[in-house]
């Protein structure tokens, strides 16, 4: 299992003798000559021990993260401190203290730590949604994401999803018949890569194979490997900025984002204004010419949406599929209520009809909870010191939300380490609606706080509603065998680093269609 921590990225495999030892150098000058602050009445967050000089908690952090911040909560409360190189780290655990802290006061937390390779290369010195700070171009950029990615707005993409997923599904009753058994992730990735290639592009691929669909994935994961400590050891470690300018690595990462990111979208951008079909870059183009955004502006948009929107919903898809596996009364509880639907009213349920799957939507909300897509969501930065419940947070600290602490939080959810999509069935909302809504009422936290809540949440219920809906009607899901002939277990424990997300560690699965009298077909 790898060593994974979201943006930045902390391997430490990747830290190299060099950056170490100039890490010791110039860190004993930073200690040396900083100023040691006090902030009269307010009391320090609580911080475990194992706090070295220099590197601070970074190697007591252990080999998961997650883990060993799990432990350190269980033993010092909800909000703790940790100091990682000369970065402060703010972690909470307990959704109303996430919501406090995010939602309540985000006039003061909604900024992104400060990254060399996100803010200078890859953001262009602050375009974009994702990746950069709380700025006026931020705030421009997101009100154009959110109109794009509005309900209503997703909503006029049904058919975009309701044929991918046909698409994939025949895809892997073919692939299950020729090979046995098909990958846990790819297919899916297709689905949402295609999704979002049509939304944005009005285009989509035949296979991951196609030369543009491995471009834009090597593209994808040269970024999240730009996103690790090695790339910028100056953010937990200002003195050692130096580094990135005497070597050339700024050159050759600002050159990788222009020769691939930058060439790569253009073309597309290109593509999509000369083609026919809605999308949108037309829209951006021709609809809305009032939008102040520029072509370098849209361009950092479009790939913020590409980066943001697939992986994460083709690894939410590929977790409920795994927890399916091994449990399979989950699928003959989704058939059973399709097959009601179905049945009574002659066609498929659409999105809106959701309400008459309470529990395939359950599940979809259990599977998230009970499986984060990632350790800790996306940071976010203190633009200012703030006292927070009487705890002093210094401007700059970086704060993020322990996402499996939270979603194994037995006061909220009881039997946490259990898949009991029953829980949500009391009262239905769509995801997207609990995660805007009350803090009492949130099912889960995958999609982030406040300000800077994820804008893709329409498209990404959808999409995956679509995709379920159009899977489990038709077929029926299967481990795959062994040699033996024995279905093999799903591996539900651990999980792989795929860039900013958290994916199931690899299985395989078949796919069969259903007996033809329960079949539903769909015209
Ligand atoms: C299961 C699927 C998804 C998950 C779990 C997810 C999760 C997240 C999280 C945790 C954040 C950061 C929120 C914060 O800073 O508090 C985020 C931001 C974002 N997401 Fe998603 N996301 C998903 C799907 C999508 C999709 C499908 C799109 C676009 C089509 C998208 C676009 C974005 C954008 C543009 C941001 C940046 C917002 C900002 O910084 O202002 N996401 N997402």
């Amino acid at each position: 299992m790898s060593i994974q921590q979201n943006f930045p990225t902390i391997n430490y495999r990747h830290i190299s003798p060099i950056v170490a030892a100039s890490a010791v150098a110039a860190s004993v000058c930073y200690f040396l000559f900083s100023k040691n602050t006090s902030h009269k009445g307010l009391n320090n967050i609580p911080s475990p021990k194992r706090n070295y000089p220099i590197f601070g908690h970074m190697f007591s952090l252990g080999k998961v993260p997650a883990e060993q911040i799990d432990e350190w909560h269980k033993e010092l409360g909800p909000i703790i401190q940790l100091q990682v190189g000369s970065q402060v780290w703010v972690v909470v655990s307990n959704p109303h203290l996430a919501h406090e802290l995010f939602t309540l006061r985000g006039s003061v937390t909604s900024a992104r730590p400060s990254h060399f390779y996100f803010m200078d290369i890859y953001s262009r010195g602050g375009k974009g949604v994702v990746f950069v700070s709380a700025t006026k171009s931020w705030k421009m950029a997101r009100a154009t994401a959110m109109g794009l990615l509005s309900f209503a707005s997703v909503k006029r993409l049904s058919g975009v999803f309701q044929k991918e997923a046909d698409i994939m599904v025949d895809y892997m009753l073919k692939s299950t018949k020729k090979d046995g058994s098909v990958d846990s992730l790819k297919n899916l990735q297709l689905v949402a890569f295609n999704v979002i290639m049509s939304t944005c592009f009005g285009k989509r691929y035949n296979s991951i194979e196609d030369p543009e669909v491995v471009s834009m994935f090597a593209f994808i994961n040269q970024h999240n490997i730009y996103a690790r400590i090695e790339d910028d050891p100056g953010s937990f470690f200002p003195y050692l900025s130096w580094i990135l300018n005497l070597s050339n690595k700024k050159r050759k990462m600002d050159q990788f984002v222009r020769a691939n990111r930058d060439k790569l979208f253009y073309e597309l951008i290109k593509e999509a204004r000369n083609g026919t079909s809605d999308c949108f870059v037309k829209s951006l183009y021709e609809t809305d010419a009032k939008h102040s955004l520029n072509d370098l502006d849209i361009m950092i948009m479009m790939s913020d949406i590409v980066i943001a929107g697939s992986e994460t919903t083709a690894v939410a898809m590929s977790w409920l599929i795994a927890v399916t596996l091994n449990y399979p009364e989950i699928q003959t509880k989704i058939q059973a209520e399709i097959d009601a639907f179905t049945s009574e009213y002659g066609r498929l349920p659409e999105f809106s009809e959701a309400h008459k799957l309470p529990y395939l939507c359950s599940t979809q909300k259990e599977s998230l909870r009970y499986r984060s897509i990632t350790t800790f969501g996306l940071p976010h930065e203190a633009s200012e010191d703030i006292d927070f419940k009487g705890y002093h947070i210094p401007k700059g600290a970086m704060l993020i939300v322990s996402m499996k602490t939270l979603h194994m939080n037995s006061d909220k959810y009881k039997d946490p380490e259990k898949f009991i999509p029953e829980r949500f069935m009391d009262k239905y909302t769509t995801i997207s609606s609990a995660a805007n809504g009350p803090i009492l009422e949130r099912d889960q936290y995958n999609f982030g706080w406040g300000r800077r809540i994820c804008p893709g949440i329409h498209l990404a219920e959808m999409e995956m509603f679509e995709v379920f809906i159009r899977l489990f009607s038709s077929c029926d899901i299967s481990p795959a065998l062994d040699t033996n002939g024995n279905p093999i277990k799903v591996d539900l424990e651990g999980f792989r680093d795929y860039g900013l997300v958290d994916a199931p560690l690899p299985y395989g699965f078949r796919i069969t269609e259903r007996a033809a009298d329960l079949l539903f077909q769909v015209t």
